[in-house]
């Protein structure tokens, strides 16, 4: 049977017809709701998952980072529309599809943003906000157990870290590898041949800067620590249900009450809904909280009709709340497919991650600490170390981009028709991104540095594009949402981006510190340096997501577009709530699974106390 008990019913009971809370996803957010909510022992959940619970060892391995994301039962069959400014090329949407949602499958980069990254949310309600930086790092501590790396490592690879900014109570760890390439450390050092780039202490400090962080990975069992793991596995409360396979169909409404939630057994992968599928009806007696993620929260108002009423007649649904912002100001960070090379790492920078291939000694090494205790190279997933930096550090004409960003026709680059209140958040979000593209507090650029021969990823953190998420309206109920980037639609997108390609090509080819390495470009190649040429290169090139999707039920007031508000109660409609990547405005500089735990936990103490509590 698709219905399934929490872990102290393995009975297979079946869900109850009322709970105080109905949580739709089982994901990172959903989960850890879930957790705190039923704390009490008496509070009931009941938590309703797409995806299966499952153990398999593609969610939980570490090494390399991805063999989550590369297991394709986990993950949902998801292509954007051809983006227009891409070429028509068609992106994969990636966002987990198991229990522990995307934090079960994601890279293991366990980031937040800067300080000013979380008190631009609060300025979009004014002074008084406790959507702030102060207001979150409450949050933060609460959501990860820091656990310092070994002092051997910590001495041999220079790691640094600062206690101050982490907690050590939650069953979701942030911990580290036993081992680090010499190369990583002197690549991360090698920033420091470029003025302007600080090293920050810890990765949590809320300042921009080249510095470690460490992984989603229990230090003990040397596993991925997520969602289900910290806020499922362990719990053993009898208030606490979950049922798995289960497709949210609808939020039930009696007016504009929600009281409820319909599921239905869910398709098997690639197979469209089926309409003749037995629906199950539970009762929520105090409040609905959905958490579908980024991708799919936006989908379950529409179409239980609530969004823009010009999407829900265009699908034949009826309009219950017109709300212009669901599905809206939809992010994600731009991946830019530079490629550049060191041909000479040298000898006292090495091992390098590439000797692990090459060095038979080495590889030998590594497979034997592995298997005799979990330690080694085995042990890092995606790596620990990277360069955040503000756009004054990494390009010269910082005030001039700032100026024309603050002096664009903003609404000209959203969809033709998007609604004024959208049009004035958006508004809203480019006036204060361009303040931030002239100071030091927000990171518009990330390389991450893998201790090897080729560069790591390089990302734009904050692209000024906004794309959309809405019903297909052909069929709304049964097929996934259409997905549109809207790729580099706000052409200064290209402009910055072309300049973090620039600043990479200074930190391999011309710094003092790696001027004995062989840096060489691949490319885009030397020969592509104007404006216009590196927009050509990014035409065929951007992959717009780094499978962060973000933004389209926004925490923004409601007549800056927003869906939700401060409690993250949607408006217009009583006891929903909104609870996961979704409701965050605009993306913070950094991968996006802390924040989501952050933005939970502070969600279950609003829920419970009405206010924040820690
Ligand atoms: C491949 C990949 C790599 C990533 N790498 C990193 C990284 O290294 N570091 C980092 O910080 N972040 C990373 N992220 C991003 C991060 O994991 C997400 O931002 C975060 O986990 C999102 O949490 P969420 O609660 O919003 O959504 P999710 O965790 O995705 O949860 C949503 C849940 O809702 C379920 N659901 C959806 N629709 C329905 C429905 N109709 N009915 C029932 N259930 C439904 C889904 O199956 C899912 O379990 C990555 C993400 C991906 C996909």
């Amino acid at each position: 049977r698709h219905l399934r008990a929490s872990k102290v019913f393995l009975d297979g009971r079946q869900v109850q017809n009322e709970y105080d809370y109905v949580i739709i996803g089982g994901g990172t957010a959903g989960l850890t709701v879930a957790d705190r909510l039923t704390e009490d022992g008496r509070t009931t959940v009941l938590v309703i998952e797409y995806g299966v619970l499952s153990e398999a060892a593609s969610l939980t391995t570490v090494a390399g980072g991805f063999s989550g994301m590369s297991d394709s039962q986990f993950m949902y069959d998801i292509r954007s529309v051809p983006q227009v400014n891409l070429r028509n090329r068609v992106i994969s949407v990636l966002a987990g599809k198991v229990v522990g949602g995307s934090s079960a499958v994601n890279a293991m980069m366990t980031i937040r943003g800067t300080a000013e990254d979380y008190d631009r949310w609060g300025a979009f309600f004014g002074k008084n906000s406790h959507w702030t930086w102060e207001g979150l790092l409450p949050y933060f501590k609460k959501a990860l157990n820091f656990v310092p790396p070994n002092a051997d490592i910590t001495r041999t690879a220079n790691v640094t870290y600062d206690t101050s900014f982490w907690g050590n109570t939650s069953r979701v760890y942030a911990g580290w590898p036993s081992y680090q390439f010499p190369a990583t450390t002197a690549q991360m050092e090698a920033f420091k041949g470029l003025p302007g780039v600080e090293i920050a202490s810890d990765s949590g400090s809320g300042v921009p800067g080249v510095y470690w962080y460490p992984t989603f990975m229990d230090p003990k069992t040397v596993l991925r620590s997520f969602a289900k793991t910290g806020h499922y596995d362990n719990v053993k409360r009898a208030n606490y249900h979950l049922v798995t396979q289960s497709k949210v169909t609808k939020i039930v409404l009696d007016g504009t009450t929600a009281t409820g939630v319909s599921f239905v057994p869910a398709p098997a992968r690639g197979q469209p809904g089926n309409t003749a599928a037995p629906v199950t009806t539970v009762t929520a007696r105090k409040e609905v909280i959905l958490a579908a993620g980024g991708v799919h929260s936006p989908q379950v108002l529409q179409v239980s009709g609530i969004g823009p009423k010009k999407v829900l007649s265009a699908a034949g649904i009826d309009t219950i709340v017109d709300l212009p912002g669901v599905g809206q100001n939809f992010q994600d960070h731009g991946m830019i497919s530079a490629s550049f090379q060191f041909a000479r790492i040298p000898q006292s920078a090495r091992p390098s991650s590439d000797d692990l291939r090459t060095n038979r000694t080495l590889s030998t090494w590594s497979s034997q600490v592995w298997a005799a205790n979990r330690t080694g190279p085995n042990s890092i997933a995606t790596g620990n170390s990277a360069a955040w930096l503000s756009f004054p550090v990494i390009s010269p004409r910082s005030a001039k981009l700032s100026a024309d960003l603050a002096a664009q026709n903003h609404a000209a680059y959203l969809p033709t028709g998007s609604d004024p209140t959208v049009a004035a958040g958006y508004r809203a979000q480019m006036l204060s991104y361009a303040s931030a593209l002239s100071n030091n507090n927000t990171a518009f650029y990330n390389l991450v540095i893998q201790g090897g021969s080729a560069s790591g990823l390089l990302v734009d953190l904050h692209p000024l594009s906004r794309g959309t998420v809405n019903v297909n309206p052909a069929n709304p109920h049964n097929t996934e949402p259409q997905v549109d980037y809207r790729a580099l639609a706000n052409p200064l997108d290209a402009t910055i981006m072309g300049d973090i390609v620039r600043f990479t090509r200074k930190y391999y080819l011309d710094n003092p510190k790696t001027k004995d390495w062989g840096g060489r470009e691949v490319s885009p190649g030397a020969s592509v340096t104007t404006d216009e040429q590196l927009a050509t290169f990014l035409s065929s090139s951007l992959s717009p997501s780094v499978y962060h999707p973000a933004g389209t039920c926004a925490m923004m007031p409601l007549e800056l577009g927003g869906v939700v508000d401060e409690e993250l109660k949607v408006y217009g409609v009583k006891n929903l709530r909104v609870v996961d990547a979704s409701v965050i405005p605009t993306l913070p500089g950094a991968n996006t699974c802390q924040t989501v735990y952050a933005i939970a936990e502070k969600a279950a103490d609003l829920i419970r106390y009405g206010a924040p509590r820690v």
